[in-house]
Order: C-alpha cells, then structure tokens, then sequence
C-alpha cells in the first residue's frame, strides 16, 4: 500500500480559539518532495509538528497510511522520522553518538549502527567530525549532523524543519540533493524551507500565510 501522509482540514490551536493552522488541505507521497513555505510565523513548523504526531490537531486529521497519528510513538512506529530546527542533538554526546544512540534506539544492533553511522556523517562531510562533542561543532555542523541522524533512520517519511539554514552554498547544495535521493529510495520527503529556489526544485510546494495553505505546485 503507498504510503501517503495525507493532512485533511487540519486545524491547529496552541491556545484555544486562535488557531495557528486553518483547513490545511495536503497529500504528501512516496518518491516526491514537499516543499513547506511561508514567512515567518506562518505555521510551518506547526504543520511538520501535527505531521509527525507531536501535536494533536483541534480539527481534521493527520493519517500515514490510511490511519489516522494518535501521538508520536504512533508516528515513529509508522517509520516518520524528524529532523527539528533546534537540531535536537544530545550536546554532552560527540557527533557519532547522536546517532549510534538513535540507530541503536531504532533496533539496529551496535555493530550496525556505528557503520551507518561512519557511513552517515561521511555523505555530510562530517567524517572527521564523528569524536566531537555537539558544542564543538559549528552550527553548521551541528545540523549537519541531525540531517545525517534524519537520514541514518531511513523512514518511510522525512520530515525536516529548516534543514539548510544554517549552511554554506555547497552544503545547502548537497542537503537538497540527499533529500531529493531520500525521495528517489520512495520515502515520503517534506521540509520547511525560506529558500525560494530550492522550493522551486521540489515536485510540490505548499505555501502558509497566516495559518491557510495554498499548493502553489504538485
Ligand atoms: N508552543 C507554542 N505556543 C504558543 N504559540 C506558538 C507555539 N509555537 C508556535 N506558536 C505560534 O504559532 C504560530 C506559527 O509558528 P510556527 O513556528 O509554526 O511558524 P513558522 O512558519 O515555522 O515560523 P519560522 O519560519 O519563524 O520558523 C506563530 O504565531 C507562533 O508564535
């Protein structure tokens, strides 16, 4: 079965009576990327949070599969992986064990995960990075590092807030191209981006204003 993350009429509030998110409409599938954007406040994050289960929606649903997110455990075992804005990274682990304490997590047995894990940080340019505890790495690489974790657990749906903020032009450059190679093995790929031409290079683009949605493509 195809694997669809499908946002129907999704209303969100964080206070109740001021909803954040408004009748979002959205289908998000295997082997595209979905391109979030809006300005700032627009309800982006908002949206990746209902997406992968860490927000319960005031109205509508958020369903992968067929089946409606109850909460974020439902989500993980449904294979949705996030990388966040703030990176999510432990800080008092070096790089390497962000992700050999997630991928063991996951089930991968350790000799497996420290595997994945050179092979991991080596696509993000971060081989040398691996013993460096998160505060000695660069904001840059700090979130390269939580893209190489996000890409480590290979789900069924990557959803990233964000993912090349921080980054120089070759690393915005290989970021979008491994997201697009997630979609290409048939994940379900969505980030949040403000970057106006590498929405442009997704298949779809969903643009927030104030909380309403419009697929300005896909
Ligand atoms: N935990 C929260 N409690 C209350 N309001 C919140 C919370 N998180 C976000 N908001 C509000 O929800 C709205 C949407 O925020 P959100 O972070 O989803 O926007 P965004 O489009 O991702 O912004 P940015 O581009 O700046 O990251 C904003 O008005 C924000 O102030």
């Amino acid at each position: 079965m195809s694997k669809d993350v499908v946002v129907d009429r999704l209303s969100v509030a964080y206070v109740p009576g001021h909803p954040v998110l408004r009748d979002v409409s959205v289908t998000a599938s295997p082997g595209r990327v979905l391109a979030v954007t809006g300005p700032s406040g627009a309800g982006k994050t908002t949206l990746l949070a209902a997406m992968a289960g860490l927000l319960r929606p005031t109205a509508g649903s958020v369903t992968v599969g067929g089946e409606p997110l109850r909460d974020r455990d439902h989500a993980v075992a449904a294979r949705v992986v996030v990388i966040p804005q703030d990176n999510g990274l432990a800080p008092i682990l070096t790089a390497g064990e962000n992700l050999q304490v997630a991928l063991v997590a996951a089930g991968l047995a350790p000799a497996d995960a420290y595997r994945c894990t050179e092979e991991n940080l080596d696509r993000l340019g971060l081989a040398g990075q691996a013993d460096h505890l998160v505060e000695e790495l660069s904001g840059g690489q700090q979130q390269r590092t939580a893209i190489a974790r996000g890409l480590a657990l290979r789900g069924d749906v990557l959803l990233a807030d964000e993912p090349t903020s921080e980054l120089d032009a070759a690393n915005r450059q290989r970021v979008l191209e491994l997201l697009h190679t997630e979609a290409r093995r048939g994940a379900v790929v969505v980030f949040a981006t403000h970057d106006a031409e590498a929405a442009a290079g997704c298949e779809a683009e969903l643009h927030l204003n104030d909380g309403r949605a419009e697929l300005v493509r896909g």
